[in-house]
């Protein structure tokens, strides 16, 4: 099944996931800023809702796939994945030959598929011991970890992000989640069923642009966040690769300029879609908002900015009468904000009018129905502590 992503709405055919694993073990609490995170999932109950997530998915007729499965079936033969850990060191910022060397070997011990376990959950100073030590690797083994654990791919939202019929390899922001990216950049690279997947912007470059600011609003329209994750180079140099480069449909990115700050993390924090004239966003979203409305010129871009409220530029550019924008809490601030804090406005929507949410934010989950949209419930006890929905757990290959 081929890359095919023109909507945020449409009949949801093939998405990728991760299943949260050990990972998250790894995680303690003088890490827990490094990493991301604010508090420590419970891995038993984790995978049990996370599996539950899965299945809703396949119940919906939608094929999952786990980017683990795809990276091994890439990793195929002994020189890729030599040449995949070189490049995952390398990011992972090893300088030390002598500790470089032993991970090297340490994780070629391993078949495929336990090799790419041990990159996802982290490798422990105490699981092996170096062949030789001198001063400076003993310098350098004075901490917890040769390499940090992934906790955050359970986000596959955020590395990539798939677009038309091809895909966008994300530089991230943030150290603790650079490394996520190579995953499908070696998939893309060798995993055969990929092969034929343009790439519109490579993890090389110099500007952060993350997956959970990236909707596709229609075949013509894009929204990007500008955000603590996204910078507004990447926005232009993937504007203009899409508009001049590419036979993608596109014409419009609404570039929208939202806090830098970790509550507004990303637009899809803030922002989702859930039907072709519904949308759902944070109760104090509107107030603060700027829009670069980005245009393919006939030779450059062309920009112009947009300051009336978001339904009203939604409705000028989706060319869609009304628009709706729902508050994530409604009315009830408390709720509003307690709802927004358990990723209230992050639902995916798996057809038309269909979602799926945590079944944590009731009050917005109930607002939704309201308003003839069907919500499908997932248990959120654990999966929500990582700070992100079911659109940021997911990330669609295919939307028919
Ligand atoms: N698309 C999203 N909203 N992703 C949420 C990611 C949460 C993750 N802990 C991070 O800080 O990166």
């Amino acid at each position: 099944m081929s890359i095919n992503v023109y909507s945020e709405v449409k009949e949801l055919k093939r998405v990728l996931l991760h299943r949260p694993g050990l990972e998250l073990e790894n995680m303690e609490p003088d890490l827990l800023e490094e990493l991301l995170f604010e508090d420590i999932p419970y891995l038993k109950k984790a995978q049990q809702e996370h599996d539950y997530f899965a299945d809703v998915l396949r119940t919906n007729g939608i094929h999952v796939e786990y980017i683990t499965d795809l990276l091994s079936t890439a990793l195929s033969k002994d020189e890729i994945k030599k040449e995949f850990i070189n490049e995952y060191l390398q990011l992972s910022e090893v300088k030390n030959k002598y500790i470089l060397d032993a991970l090297k070997d340490y994780l070629l011990s391993f078949d495929t598929k336990n090799m790419i376990n041990k990159i996802v959950s982290g490798i422990r100073i105490n699981e092996f011991k170096l062949k030789k030590e001198t001063f400076s690797t003993k310098v350098r083994m004075n901490k917890q970890f040769y390499l940090l654990p992934l906790p955050n791919l359970y986000f596959q939202r955020d590395p990539i992000a798939f677009v038309g019929i091809g895909i966008v390899i994300n530089k991230m922001r943030t150290k603790a989640r650079r490394r996520e990216s190579l995953f499908m950049k070696y998939v893309i690279k060798y995993n055969r069923d990929f092969k034929n997947t343009p790439v519109y912007y490579d993890m090389n470059n110099h500007f952060a642009i993350e997956g959970g600011d990236i909707l596709i609003l229609t075949d013509k329209v894009l929204a990007i966040g500008i955000s603590q994750r996204t910078e507004p180079e990447a926005v232009e140099i993937l504007a203009k690769k899409l508009f001049f480069e590419t036979d993608e449909s596109f014409e419009t990115i609404l570039a929208i300029n939202i806090p830098k700050k970790r509550a507004y993390m990303h637009l899809d924090t803030i922002f989702t879609m859930v039907d072709t004239d519904k949308f759902l966003a944070h109760s104090k979203l509107e107030s603060s908002l700027l829009v670069y409305v980005i245009k393919k010129g006939d030779k450059d871009l062309e920009v112009i900015e947009e300051k009336t409220s978001l339904e009203k530029i939604l409705q000028k550019y989706l060319n869609n009468g009304e628009v709706k924008i729902l508050k994530c809490g409604g009315e009830d601030e408390i709720a509003a904000k307690r709802e927004q804090w358990n990723d209230g406005s992050n639902v995916l929507a798996i057809k038309p009018g269909v979602v799926i949410a945590y079944d944590r934010n009731y009050v917005t989950n109930t607002l939704l129905r309201e308003n003839g949209i069907n919500v499908i419930e997932i248990p959120s006890s654990e999966l929500s502590r990582g700070r992100g929905g079911p659109r940021c757990m997911s990330m669609p290959m295919n939307r028919g």
